[in-house]
């Protein structure tokens, strides 16, 4: 645990800017066009194959966006994607000029059994942050390793982080095998991969390890470590990364992220559906911070930059309202099923109070400590308690240290929509204070 906590430091930093949770604020600048643009191409989202998220995560320069670009060259040789060059995936002008990935980059393709959003991370230390989001939303990950180099600090960073955001599943694409004469240092990679994935969680023994060179797939060179592979590693990823498990029959539930308007066609909320499935002209309702609820009709869905009839669990959506004016929606908000959530005021919650090397408090704290507590895409005051049961005595002298694991009991003022299991972030004064989960509700 506290190797996996310490791994987590930059990602928790990041999250200490004051009022911006780093995954949803990148979310928001690379989304917030598409959706606005999609109402204007009137084309449709097709659903008919199994959609997954992935991406490719490793360190610096071991071949990530070769590879990404080699991929979508060998599918669109089978009509299954639009071909993007390297230039087209690192297109910012500073990408250009350093050679190296900074933003991430959203690449569309399919297999014949599934269709695939891609996201190609960068692997610079200075870019966690987008690393982070982008692995955020994957169902699974191919972690690039350059042979010549093996593993370096970013490919076990990168594991560790897609780990702790939730990613399953990783393949291995040992890149640059044209590079190396010796097969002993294939081997020698392989295994010390398999130890890797092994150390963070993963199926180390099971996990794919494909071998080739994503340079000689996109120059059509020596196919047998090229296009080949590139074939291998999607059967791989087809197999290996199973269906994502979408909450698809429960009540639908977004939280909203980002609110805009559509000059001419009304209001739209963005967010990514946690569950259900919502379709076009169903009615919502519109629950956040206390406030009355706001009951309406979704007149659009947008989709992969596409109109949809439907938006389910696991998509990033926009969704156009009926009569809702901008200023009365607010990110943290949710948009539900009518009726399916429960407000809650009362709830315990397991902590991990972050030490002071990872960013966190340089003191301990008392009962009634009042911080703010981040909720899906909300935040709220909360005031921690020591659970009832115990002694009044210890209650009153207990102080909770940088580094401990905590049960305490959070109140907020203005009821929420709060489930066991949730988790939560605690944060004072612009810094991660500690992380969480709720394990009960009380009231
Ligand atoms: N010899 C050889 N070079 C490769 C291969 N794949 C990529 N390269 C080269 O490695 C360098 C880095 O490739 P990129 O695809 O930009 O690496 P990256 O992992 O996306 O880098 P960041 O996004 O900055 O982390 C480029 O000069 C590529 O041409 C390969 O299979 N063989
Ligand atoms: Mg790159």
């Amino acid at each position: 645990m506290p190797a996996a906590i310490r791994g987590l430091t930059p990602f928790l930093r990041t999250l200490s800017r004051p009022h911006t949770n780093p995954l949803q604020a990148s979310f928001r600048r690379q989304n917030a066009a598409p959706f606005v643009n999609a109402w204007r191409s009137y084309a449709s989202f097709d659903r008919n194959k199994t959609h997954v998220n992935i991406g490719t995560i490793g360190h610096v320069d071991h071949g990530k966006t070769t590879l990404s670009a080699a991929i979508t060259k060998r599918q669109a040789d089978q009509g299954l994607a639009n071909f993007l060059d390297y230039g087209s995936i690192d297109k910012a002008p500073e990408e250009r000029k350093r050679g190296i990935t900074i933003a991430t980059a959203h690449i569309e393709y399919q297999t014949e059994k599934r269709h695939y959003c891609h996201v190609d991370c960068p692997g610079h230390a200075d870019y966690i942050k987008n690393m982070i989001t982008g692995a955020a939303n994957m169902d699974g990950a191919i972690i690039v390793v350059a042979a010549s180099d093996g593993q370096m600090p970013q490919t076990r960073e990168h594991l560790l982080l897609a780990r702790q955001v939730g990613v399953q599943k990783i393949v291995v694409f040992v890149n640059k095998v044209d590079a190396i004469d010796d097969p002993e240092m294939l081997e020698l990679v392989e295994m010390e991969m398999r130890e890797l994935l092994s150390t963070y969680g993963f199926e180390g023994d099971e996990t794919p390890v494909i071998m080739g060179s994503a340079l000689c797939a996109l120059e059509n060179k020596r196919p047998e470590i090229g296009e080949t592979k590139i074939d291998e590693l999607l059967k791989a990823v087809d197999d290996w990364i199973p269906d994502p498990q979408r909450d698809l029959d429960k009540p639908f539930l977004m939280s909203i992220e980002d609110v805009f308007s559509i000059a001419g066609r009304g209001t739209v909320a963005s967010g990514r559906v946690e569950r259900g499935t919502l379709k076009r002209e169903e009615e919502i309702e519109i629950v956040g911070k206390g406030d009355e609820s706001i009951k309406t009709k979704v007149t659009d869905i947008e989709i992969f930059k596409k109109s949809a009839d439907r938006a389910q669990a696991g998509d990033s959506t926009g969704l156009l309202l009926r009569s809702v004016r901008r200023e009365d929606l607010r990110r943290g908000m949710i948009v539900a099923k009518p009726g399916s959530l429960k407000a809650h005021t009362t709830f315990m919650l397991s902590l991990y109070v972050l030490s002071k090397d990872e960013g966190g408090r340089h003191k301990g704290f008392h009962e009634n400590y009042k911080p703010q507590m981040y909720l899906r895409t909300a935040d709220e005051s909360v005031t921690l308690t020591f659970p009832e049961d115990m002694p009044r005595e210890e209650r009153k002298s207990k102080m909770v240290m940088p580094g401990d694991n905590v049960e305490m009991v959070a109140e907020i003022f203005h009821p929420a929509p709060v489930e066991i299991g949730q988790r939560v972030n605690i944060r004072e004064g612009g810094r991660t204070v500690a992380t969480g989960i709720v394990t009960r509700i009380i009231k």
